[in-house]
């Protein structure tokens, strides 16, 4: 299946509602991201490792840095290069954890 790029109307649509949540568009870069703080490292990689799990099924894979307790998440989808409707689903996804 051929992954395509979103549209100026599913930007707004989708991509919109993750930057009032707290995800940033990219400088230099059609990617969004979010830092996530947590009380430890067990927190924060408890976190991680459901992400993994779903990143997983998807075959769809953050590019993350992890600092002890803080999680810094950056989504794009290669095969475009680019915000695909995977990266809403698997920002979707870690906002509901
Ligand atoms: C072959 C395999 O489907 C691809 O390499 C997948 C794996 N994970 C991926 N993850 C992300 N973020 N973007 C991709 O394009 C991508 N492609």
């Amino acid at each position: 299946m051929t992954i395509v790029k979103l549209t100026d109307a599913e930007r707004q649509e989708k991509i919109e509602p993750l930057l009032g949540k707290g995800w940033a568009m990219v400088e230099g870069r059609d990617a969004i991201e979010k830092t996530f703080k947590f009380k430890d490292f067990n927190e924060a990689f408890g976190f991680m490792t459901r992400i993994a799990l779903k990143a997983d099924k998807m075959d769809h894979h953050p590019e993350w840095f992890n600092v002890y307790n803080t999680v810094r998440i950056l989504l794009a989808t290669h095969e475009c290069s680019g915000l695909s409707s995977r990266d809403v689903e698997l920002a979707n996804f870690i906002e509901k954890l």
